[in-house]
């Protein structure tokens, strides 16, 4: 089977990666930090990215990693304190870790784009991380632009009576599986086959500010889904969309943030989740997302994911709507 090795390597940081995120969520309120761009991080954030970098940095040292955070406000004087907590997490999966091997550990994601590259969003939804709410650990490995292997770990989703808990794995060619956070008995996963059925339902992210949910309600409505729209933060709406939950995930230009460019981190494991169970991703205008330009989908605006039945007319009626 094609890529085994970086398949098990990346279940197993991204699942001690969501064990810290929530044994951080269940034992303190972690705070907010500002970051430049004025969107939060918290030390959960850091704690994965170091665990996960860590990983991958011994099992594939000449992979280069693309993360989402640094650790430049880490290092500084004032924050030592959170430097300290987030090497007491990850030292409670990793024995004896130091904060300057936190630091160097969360800096060996500032890797760039090439040929081969994993991306890591330590924790996507971060806001809905805060508010108890969905999250993901996102975990993808790009080459040639294409994404071979993705992971998403969803520790607070259930989509069933199970306990909450979803792991989303897929191999490029190989299909997508779905399993608990145990890893255990992982069932393959189709996306909804159907076009016509009025319990279609579509997802969107609960920021306001990440989308433009009037019109996200708008072409919904065009491609006849009836349902209103489930509202869910982070990456767990690809899960959504792969296992069938949903048949649409629409994320449009905000209208406050119109210039805005999707980062590779926010879909690259998503995406191969959904296509390998049958969907389709494109941005807005039905181009397929680039993954080899650089950090951010420069080339791309907006996103659409599918369970495939669905894609045209989707981008038939944004068409319409932009003409
Ligand atoms: N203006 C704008 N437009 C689109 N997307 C944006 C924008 N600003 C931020 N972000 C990114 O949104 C990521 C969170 O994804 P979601 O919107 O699915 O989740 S949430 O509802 O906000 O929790 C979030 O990822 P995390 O920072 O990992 O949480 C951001 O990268
Ligand atoms: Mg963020
Ligand atoms: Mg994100
Ligand atoms: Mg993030």
């Amino acid at each position: 089977m094609a890529y085994e090795t970086e398949k098990q390597i990346a279940i197993k940081a991204a699942l001690a990666a969501g064990q810290l995120c929530e044994r951080v969520r269940h034992e303190i309120s972690p705070e907010a930090i500002e970051k430049k761009d004025r969107s939060p991080v918290t030390i959960a954030d850091f704690g994965s990215q170091a665990l996960i970098c860590r990983e991958l940095a011994t099992e594939f040292p000449n992979d280069p990693v693309v993360g989402e955070e640094d650790a430049a406000e880490l290092k500084q004087p004032e924050m030592a304190e959170r430097l300290s907590q987030v090497a007491d997490y990850v030292g409670a999966i990793a024995p004896n870790t130091t904060p300057d091997q936190v630091v160097s550990w969360i800096d060996h994601g500032n890797g760039s784009v090439g040929p081969r590259y994993w991306t890591l969003d330590p924790i996507d939804g971060t806001k809905g991380f805060l508010r108890k709410d969905q999250y993901a650990v996102a975990l993808a490995l790009v080459e040639d632009g294409e994404v071979k292997v993705g992971v998403l770990v969803c520790p607070a989703l259930q989509l069933s009576a199970a306990q909450p808990g979803l792991m989303f794995v897929a191999v490029r060619g190989e299909g997508t599986t779905m399993s608990g956070l145990d890893g255990q008995n992982p069932q393959t996963i189709k996306v909804v086959s159907s076009e016509n059925d009025p319990n279609l339902r579509f997802v969107e992210s609960v920021e306001s500010g990440h989308g433009n949910q009037a019109q996200q309600a708008e072409i919904a409505k065009a491609a006849g889904i009836t349902q209103d729209s489930l509202r869910m933060d982070s990456q767990a709406k690809y899960g959504a969309v792969a296992s069938g939950e949903a048949a649409l995930y629409l994320r449009l230009p905000s209208p406050k943030t119109p210039d805005y460019r999707e980062k590779i981190w926010d879909h690259a494991a998503g995406t191969i989740v959904v296509e390998e169970a049958g969907g389709r991703v494109t941005d807005m205008h039905g181009k397929p997302l680039d993954f080899s330009q650089g950090a951010k989908l420069v080339d791309n605006q907006g996103v659409v994911v599918s369970n495939g039945l669905l894609h045209d007319k989707v981008i038939a009626a944004l068409q319409q709507q932009t003409s």
